[in-house]
């Protein structure tokens, strides 16, 4: 991960959310996920069960963060306070937002809602962290005199391997027809402000016709090939990729999902035949009569389980009620 840590007010979130545009990976703030496992804001947490409480659910948090999906992740400004954080930070690219307490304080907001502002230590409490983060950090970036943008810019030139890396999508969505892929790939794609992939639309590119007249016309060696290129391709840029439903048939493919944050949304027949509409106008899923439907199935499911990184059963679900599972597992919640 490239992980960002400094002040409060260093501008991790901000300079975080031009990382993670640049580099295709998803952003992940350890307060927003926080706020959301503590089920209220990090003040009245605060208030409610004290600082010993918050920093244990902090280091908790972070530390699952940090063994999870790739991605930038923004560490609240105390995180590395904790010796298990501090070691959770090995193999990761750290960079620190160096800056001046004068000027964080008049980036950070108001004093009277941000428990660690009212203290009257401050001087000594930005001078100590000031060291941990530089310790801990691969790069530290002075942000004085720099916009956001220009720290990130900074960060990219420095040329970390985190930030600099092959973009890769954020997630890949794999599964049978009528498992809801497009539709929850929209929604996610919408959430993280990022493009979302559909190999299907991208070999109809190719083909310049529409999949289905591919299949029967060109036969379904030549579509598996067109398949095949659109997907690997898919596979190495930014964005949210919804990978057909018999892509997982090809060896190539399959490799190109390895390392993948791959979720597999699975569905059975009675649910799939409901979205699909078997009788509905003609496309590629109409193609598939119930029977066949359930024997591709029996056969890629193992397929799409292997590639998983998890599994989202969407029986029943609504495609915005999986989008937000997929939203939470990518951001470090639980399934
Ligand atoms: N380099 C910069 N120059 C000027 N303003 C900036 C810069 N970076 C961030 N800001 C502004 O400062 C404010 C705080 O930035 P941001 O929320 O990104 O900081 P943070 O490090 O995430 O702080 P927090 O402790 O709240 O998590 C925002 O209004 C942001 O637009
Ligand atoms: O500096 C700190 O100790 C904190 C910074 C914020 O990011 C929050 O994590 C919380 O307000 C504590
Ligand atoms: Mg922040």
């Amino acid at each position: 991960m490239l992980v960002l840590v400094g002040f409060m007010g260093a501008g991790k979130s901000t300079v975080g959310a031009l990382l993670a545009e640049r580099s295709g990976l998803p952003l992940v703030d350890s307060d927003e996920v926080l706020t959301r496992r503590l089920g209220c804001d990090i003040p009245t947490y605060f208030r409610e069960h004290g600082e010993a409480a918050f920093r244990e659910a902090e280091r908790d948090t972070i530390v699952e963060l940090l063994r999870g999906p790739d991605g930038v992740l923004a560490l609240g400004g105390g995180a590395l306070g904790s010796p298990e954080v501090r070691a959770a930070l090995a193999g990761h690219d750290v960079v620190h937002l160096d800056v001046a307490l004068d000027e964080a304080l008049g980036r950070a907001g108001d004093p009277s809602v941000r428990p660690m502002l009212a203290r009257d230590d401050l001087p000594q409490l930005h001078a100590r962290r000031r060291r941990v983060y530089a310790e801990a950090a691969d790069l530290d970036v002075p942000t004085a005199g720099r916009t956001a943008a220009e720290v990130a810019e900074a960060v990219l030139a420095a040329g970390l391997p985190r930030a600099t890396q092959a973009a890769r999508p954020a997630v890949v969505l794999v599964g049978p027809p009528g498992a809801g892929k497009a539709a929850v790939g929209a929604l996610v794609a919408d959430r993280l402000g990022i493009a979302c992939v559909e190999t299907d639309l991208e070999v109809e590119r190719l083909a310049g016709a529409p999949a289905a007249e591919v299949f029967v016309d060109a036969g379904e060696e030549r579509f598996r090939e067109l398949e095949r290129t659109a997907t690997v391709a898919a596979l190495r840029a930014p964005g949210v990729v919804v990978v057909g439903g018999g892509a997982v048939t090809d060896p190539a493919v399959r490799e190109a999902l390895r390392d993948q944050v791959v979720v597999f949304l699975d569905v059975g027949i009675a649910d799939a035949a409901k979205r699909i509409g078997f009788d509905a106008s003609p496309s590629m899923v109409t193609l598939l009569p119930r029977r066949a439907w359930i024997r591709h199935m029996e056969a890629r499911r193992p397929l799409y389980a292997d590639a998983a990184t998890w599994t989202v059963d969407t029986a029943g679900r609504s495609a915005q009620d999986v989008a937000d599972q997929v939203l939470e597992l990518l951001q470090g919640g639980s399934a």
